[in-house]
């Protein structure tokens, strides 16, 4: 299965690193840098903004569709979206599956204002750490990935660092794991990252099972300005988009356009 196949790259990745910078050491750097900053969490603030906030994707490739992005502009992807009014930016940085970098999330973080994601598949506190110092306002946390305990232990590092954190559930089940852990951000993916299978209607099914004290975002296949208003009328906070936008040449009319406010 594809997940189990990117979180065991993910390890070995991890496992180089560590050889790099060893995990104390990146560990305190990491608690230096978020000791010196006042926590505000910007991520969060971001999308509780507007009726409906959009978190705009920086991804070259993806397993299931291959290439998305022969030409990739990547900062420039980024103060697009920033200019067209993104909410925050998403950077995929997992290197052999995405074909992302940490450079690009390190390079996008210093230009623009808008707080920035890291998506990667945390498998080991050392990412965390790692995303801190990277200078991300918040990490991906994939339920499927991490069992109870440790999703709240890594929940309570990142909380410690002031950086948020997307859980990601695609079902039920994940999403009562996600509350109990203490999410304050819950993530639905409309992609069964086992079967690549998108399901649109799935965060709408999803939505009356997490409470409003905690942030709802539909994640992925999100296409139109129809799919959008449907997920605003189910009261989603936010939408995570990536494709849609990635393949689209004016990013910032494309933004409008789904939004529901086409300035043509
Ligand atoms: O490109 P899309 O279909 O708009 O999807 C974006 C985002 O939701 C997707 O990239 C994603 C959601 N969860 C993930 C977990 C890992 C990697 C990628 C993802």
């Amino acid at each position: 299965m594809i997940l189990d196949t990117i979180a065991e790259a993910t390890a070995l990745r991890v496992t180089q690193q560590k050889k790099q910078i060893p995990p104390k050491e990146l560990e305190e750097a990491a608690i230096r840098t978020a000791k010196a900053q006042h926590h505000c969490f910007p991520f969060e603030q971001a999308l509780r903004q507007w009726d409906i906030n959009f978190i705009c994707e920086v991804k070259k490739a993806s397993p299931s569709k291959g290439i998305i992005a022969e030409d990739f502009p990547y900062v420039q992807i980024a103060r697009e979206y920033e200019q067209a009014g993104a909410a925050a930016v998403s950077v995929l940085t997992e290197p052999q599956f995405f074909l992302g970098k940490d450079e690009y999330l390190e390079e996008i973080v210093n230009a623009v204002k808008i707080p920035v994601l890291r998506k990667d598949f945390t498998i080991d506190p050392y990412q965390i750490y790692q995303s801190k110092l990277l200078g991300a306002s918040a990490v991906l946390l994939i339920c499927s990935l991490l069992e109870q305990p440790v999703l709240k232990e890594y929940l309570d590092i990142c909380q410690q660092l002031g950086l948020s954190a997307l859980v990601e559930a695609h079902d039920e089940q994940e999403i009562e794991t996600a509350a109990d852990a203490g999410a304050r951000i819950i993530g639905v993916n409309n992609r069964n990252l086992k079967t690549f299978d998108v399901d649109i209607q799935n965060s709408r099914k999803l939505r009356t099972l997490v409470p409003e004290s905690i942030i709802f975002v539909a994640e992925s296949g999100i296409r139109t300005a129809d799919d959008v208003q449907a997920l605003r009328d189910a009261g989603v906070h936010a939408v995570l988009i990536g494709e849609t936008l990635m393949r689209s040449p004016d990013k910032q009319k494309m933004l409008h356009t789904l939004r529901g406010n086409a300035y043509d």
